[in-house]
């Protein structure tokens, strides 16, 4: 064995002066699970004793203990509970002193909303939902400004490229003096997988629904395949990226039709076969062109856009596999080659690590 290349493994320096974070878990669907698998696994860890969890809650039950819920019985607990959760309750679970909070594992609009109200209170907030920071710039705003009013931080690594590291990226280079010049890339990890897929033969409708089981999609898939997802997440990189975007300001060109963006939710399953023939037509196209077809997203003087490109088959965009974000950034130190960041940008685990490593990076503020 060559001894200089044996790496010495420390015992993370965590844990020792820290009381535990107070935190409350809100949804407990594909990404809110794996956060409470990802923290049963950190039993008789170190880890353990930096987050103690008070309160979880999906949209029909919720359980609160102050003395702390053992994160392998919660969907037990929560299951068995007889209360309807509010919003109020989370406040009330997270009342007191110390380092306290919320994961927000929903895509709900009215958790989003509470955002800045626990900010201004001084709770932490570490979300997997896009509403807060990608939707109106008021929002965005108000988000700021309370955390500033409160002291408490913003945890949103996992809002974009699933807690790639892509907005701390822009955050240093822009802590580092750089302007941003550009952003390019794939940034829906399910819209990257069905393109990295489909071959013109299956069914585009049969990946889809692949997609979804597999956890990569929105709960429901229209706001990927509609570019809304993407609209956000390029949102919340301009804002990142010192450019105040409006949602409006994002061109968007969806690959919903119309026949399937009037439907229920419930009835959307059987109807998905609407997307087979135009995007058959698509990939045709392409593929005698020897092209690929991605869902790109683009930053640059101010303009952003979003929608499927066909792109040269060796073109710098057109890599990856499986549901890998892709993502180039050019700034003043790197005006010509961008920087590119890549990995895996959607599913349930890599989602929820991303979130607990806010969790972590907020209580050791
Ligand atoms: N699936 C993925 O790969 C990724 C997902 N995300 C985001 O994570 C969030 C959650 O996604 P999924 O887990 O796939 O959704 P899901 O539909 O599986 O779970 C959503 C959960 O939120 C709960 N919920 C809804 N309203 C609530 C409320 N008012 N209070 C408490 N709980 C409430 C639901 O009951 C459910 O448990 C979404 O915002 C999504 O955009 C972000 C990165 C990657
Ligand atoms: N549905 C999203 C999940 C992560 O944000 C995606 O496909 O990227």
């Amino acid at each position: 064995m060559n001894l200089a290349a044996v790496e010495v493994v420390r015992e993370p320096a965590i844990g020792a002066r820290h009381a535990p974070a107070r935190v409350a878990l809100l949804g407990t669907g594909t990404v809110g699970s794996a956060v409470l698998s990802r923290l049963a696994s950190w039993e008789a860890t170190p880890f353990e004793r930096r987050v103690r969890l008070v309160h979880v809650a999906n949209s029909r039950h919720a359980v609160s203990e102050r003395s702390g819920l053992a994160p392998a019985e919660a969907s037990q607990r929560l299951a068995l509970a007889p209360q309807h959760g509010t919003l109020e309750a989370v406040d009330a679970a997270l009342h007191g002193d110390g380092v306290r909070v919320v994961i927000d594992a929903t895509a709900s609009e009215i958790v989003a909303e509470r955002h800045a109200h626990w900010l201004a209170q001084g709770i932490h907030v570490a979300t997997a939902c896009k509403i807060g920071q990608g939707t109106s710039l008021s929002r965005w705003r108000a988000i700021r400004t309370a955390s500033a009013l409160g002291g408490a931080g913003y945890g949103d690594s996992a809002t974009v490229g699933a807690g790639l590291p892509l907005l701390r990226s822009l955050r240093e280079l822009r802590e580092g003096g750089d302007r941003i010049h550009a952003i390019a890339g794939v940034l829906s990890g399910s819209l990257a997988w069905l393109f990295n897929h489909y071959d013109g033969m299956r069914p585009f409708s049969a990946l889809v629904r692949q997609a979804r089981d597999a956890g990569y999609t929105e709960p429901d898939p229209r706001d990927d395949l509609s570019g809304e997802d993407v609209r956000r997440k390029l949102l919340i990189l301009a804002r990142t990226a010192g450019v105040e975007l409006e949602a409006d300001d994002v061109a968007v060109s969806s690959l919903v039709p119309q026949a399937l963006a009037i439907l229920s939710k419930e009835a959307l399953d059987g109807a998905l076969p609407a997307l087979d023939a135009p995007l058959r037509e698509r990939f045709a196209t392409a593929y005698k062109h020897g092209e690929k077809l991605r869902f790109i997203a683009r930053l640059q003087d101010g303009r952003a856009r979003v929608g499927l490109e066909s792109l040269p088959s060796d073109h710098p965009l057109a890599g990856g596999a499986g549901t890998d974000n892709r993502v180039a950034i050019w700034s003043d130190r790197y005006p010509d080659q961008p920087l590119v960041i890549q990995g895996p940008g959607a599913g349930a685990q890599v989602t929820a690590a991303g979130l607990l490593d806010d969790v972590l990076r907020l209580s050791a503020r």
